[in-house]
């Protein structure tokens, strides 16, 4: 059973880290405590630390964000969960047989097939996605591990599942792409689907999330919504607003299109007033929120203007709703401010308050020189104009929506 956090505990616990904590930022909480106590699932095991920390776009990326998370004092008041390997039927529910059986033979080769030959380049597997050793498995693993966060919310085991592992939205049923070689989002829906009847996805992360749409772009029994990063040349190049599913699909398929420099005001602004309507319509009974971090101010892609607060107040209007709530990572390549985020995310799950700064742990000297939990915006210009973003909302609703209020707080 979930270990309840106990409440007012005695004086003798105030030295306790989380305790302590919880005292010091008691009234420099920037977000609202959540009103109801939600039980916590965090899928995690050291093997798949171990093998997500080897990607080699991200590496040691896995390792900063397990290790924030547990020094600020969280892993007490989550259910760990061990993850378990997806099977090759868990994969093949998405994943077409010769791209899964590439896939899984050429991870084999000690240094990867020289991904010129034609072959990887028709799965996508060159470039962007370079085969690595243990691949296959490292992704069968972190596939396995939104598998199995799926499970506990379909086992009301848990109200809110974290694999911040996961997220890779861009995967194909047939290739690899931006990075992403098995789909682990579409695999863990499919899962909920097993007993849910409307899901709603929804990906936060700087890139248009192609890959789930295209899979469920022809079905009303997953709504898909994306915001993101839509300018020439950026990829992966779709995510138009004009893009709204097709067949039984359409209008299930919701793109939000932004340009450059936005910042957590207008992007929570345009956020809210978008989901208040998804939810109106499609009114879902599960969400998959993909918490990319990629659209943080000091992320390395240098477009959004976001902070921790931002994709905070996003993610804590999805658990306001009081759903079955899976949080998945994704991109975030400022390493350490990535970790901050989904530390706070983890924190808002379990409705318990971080320190301020960054505690002292193995990797604190990555939080350099300011060493705290916060993460600031740039003053980069938003290229978002008000006009624009009333337009997009009002093509999304169709519906004139003369004024957008841009004030974030609810
Ligand atoms: C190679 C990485 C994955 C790393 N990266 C960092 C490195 C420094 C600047 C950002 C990228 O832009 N990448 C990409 C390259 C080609 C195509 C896609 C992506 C990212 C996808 C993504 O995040 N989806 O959510
Ligand atoms: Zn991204």
């Amino acid at each position: 059973a979930s270990s309840e956090p106990a409440e007012g505990k005695g004086a003798a616990d105030i030295d306790s880290p989380a305790v302590a904590a919880e005292a010091v930022s008691l009234k420099t909480s920037e977000i609202k405590k959540p009103k109801t106590k939600y039980r916590v699932a965090y899928v995690h095991s050291k093997q798949l630390l171990e093998k997500a920390n080897e990607l080699i776009r991200i590496k040691g990326r896995a390792e900063l964000v397990h290790s924030l998370i547990s020094s600020v004092g969280l892993l007490q008041y989550l259910q760990v969960v061990s993850p378990r390997c997806a099977t090759e039927t868990d994969i093949l529910g998405f994943h077409c047989p010769d791209y899964v059986a590439f896939l899984r033979d050429s991870g084999d080769v000690p240094d990867g097939k020289d991904s010129h030959d034609s072959d990887a380049e028709s799965y996508g597997l060159s470039y962007d996605c370079p085969l690595q050793k243990g691949i296959f498995e490292t992704c069968s693993l972190i596939s396995g591990a939104t598998i199995v966060a799926a499970e506990t919310l379909i086992n009301n085991a848990a109200d809110v599942a974290i694999n911040w592992y996961g997220g890779w939205h861009h995967a194909k049923r047939d290739s690899a792409a931006g990075f992403c070689y098995i789909n682990d989002i579409v695999l863990g829906i499919l899962k909920l689907r097993e007993k849910f009847d409307r899901i709603l996805y929804v990906d936060i992360d700087l890139h248009h999330g192609d890959g789930v749409e295209e899979a469920f772009c022809m079905t009303p029994k997953v709504m898909t919504v994306s915001f993101h990063k839509y300018m020439f040349g950026f990829f992966p190049g779709t995510g138009s607003v004009r893009d709204i599913g097709t067949g039984k699909g359409k209008y299930y398929s919701v793109n939000v299109p932004l340009l450059d420099g936005i910042r957590d005001a207008e992007f929570c602004a345009v956020f809210y007033s978008i989901m208040k309507l998804v939810r109106e319509k499609f009114q879902p009974q599960v969400i998959v929120l993909q918490c990319g971090a990629d659209t943080l101010s000091s992320d390395p892609n240098t477009s959004f203007n976001l902070t921790h607060l931002g994709i905070s107040r996003c993610a804590g209007l999805m658990l306001s709703w009081n759903l079955p709530t899976m949080l998945l990572g994704g991109g975030g390549y400022n390493f350490p401010n990535t970790a901050k985020c989904w530390s706070f995310l983890t924190s808002l799950a379990a409705g318990k308050k971080l320190p301020l700064d960054i505690p002292e742990h193995e990797h604190l000297l990555a939080y350099g020189p300011d060493f705290e939990m916060s993460t600031t915006a740039g003053n980069r210009k938003d290229c978002n104009t008000k006009q624009y973003l009333a337009d997009l909302v009002a093509k999304i609703s169709r519906k004139p929506v003369l004024v957008l209020i841009l004030c974030s707080d609810e």
